[in-house]
């Protein structure tokens, strides 16, 4: 049975859920239930606090987790990535209060409030800064107006907390996170072709297979958010055409219409560029032109 660790609560607990039902897995209906048996899968969840789940991945008690980038980093636990999910995504970085030029190098003998202590320690060690680095749940913005810091460090998604508190970020950025699909360092290299591992035991490939299957349906859904499928109606004389604005995976499909001078064309394209090529498609003749999501696929 593969056991699977996923953010019980969060930013990322929401996004994670709702891809694995994509993925076809069973997930909880009740918030607070802590584990979901999917029998159908063969696979037992998690819910875990995101922070945790690297612990737990990194210990080999749980074979796969749901986390993200950074809070795998500041676990500091043994753990790779697997597969990167393309949701809760947001950059690390220092900030304080924007009444004054910073620099990472200004930092040295100040106070920094993080709930990420490990990812900063690590970081003002590369710059060969020292500081002292102050712990904090989380609200860690409002730490420097109620005296407990000098800066601080954290996760910035669109900024707005940053500005509310007249803060500034500076420096590189630390991290650059999203949710990520972990497992154990190494853990490749414990199943050997025979399919038995380091200590002579059965069944590392079986589990191996297990989570092979269940990357390859979440990479599936990801890919399926990535693109959307077009379909739209082309005047024959413009096929060639066509096929260079919508060139597809392969190649784009073709089907011959009941009126002779018309071919429906479908071809998948990046979401992000759909609209631009339904606008120069409209332009140039394309009739009927579909937009519709894909919900899961292999590619
Ligand atoms: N505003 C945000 N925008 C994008 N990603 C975010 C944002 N806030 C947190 N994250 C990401 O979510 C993960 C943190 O999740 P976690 O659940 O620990 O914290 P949270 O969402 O802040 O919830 P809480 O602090 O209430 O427990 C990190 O990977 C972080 O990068
Ligand atoms: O750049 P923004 O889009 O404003 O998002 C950034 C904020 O979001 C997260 O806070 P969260 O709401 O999780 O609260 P927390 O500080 O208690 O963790 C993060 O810790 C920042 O505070
Ligand atoms: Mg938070």
């Amino acid at each position: 049975m593969l056991r699977v660790a996923v953010p019980n609560k969060g930013t990322l607990a929401g996004a994670a859920s709702e891809m694995l039902a994509e993925a076809g897995y069973r997930q909880r209906h009740e918030q607070r239930d802590l584990t979901v048996l999917d029998s159908t899968n063969d696979v037992e969840f998690f819910f875990l606090r995101p922070k945790d789940i690297s612990i737990y991945v990194g210990s080999g008690e749980l074979d796969l987790g749901i986390t993200g980038r950074d809070l795998a980093l500041d676990s500091g636990a043994p753990v790779t990535e697997r597969l990167s999910l393309g949701f809760g995504g947001s950059t690390f970085r220092y900030a304080a209060p924007n009444d004054r030029e910073w620099t990472v190098e200004a930092l040295a003998g100040k106070r920094i409030a993080t709930s990420y202590p490990r990812l900063v320690a690590d970081d003002l060690a590369r710059y060969g800064v020292q500081a002292e680095v102050i712990r904090l749940d989380g609200a860690v913005e409002i730490s420097i107006q109620l005296g407990v810091a000098d800066a601080i460090a954290d996760v910035v998604g669109s900024g707005r907390t940053l500005r509310q508190h007249g803060l500034i970020a500076f420096g590189d950025s630390i991290c650059t996170s999203e949710a990520v699909v972990v497992e154990r360092a190494g853990s490749d290299d414990d199943v050997t072709r025979d399919g038995q591992d380091g200590n002579g035991q059965d069944g590392d490939e079986q589990d191996e297979q297990a989570k092979a299957q269940l990357v390859a349906r979440l990479q599936g859904v990801v890919f399926a958010q990535q693109y959307v499928m077009l379909d739209y109606n082309c005047p024959r004389e413009l096929l060639d055409e066509a096929m260079r604005m919508t060139p597809g995976l392969e190649s784009p499909t073709m089907a011959p219409l009941a009126d002779e001078r018309w071919v429906a064309v479908r071809a998948m394209v990046s979401r992000k560029a759909a609209p631009a090529i339904m606008d120069r498609l409209a332009a140039f003749g394309a009739k009927a032109i579909l937009s519709s999501d894909i919900r899961a696929c292999r590619l």
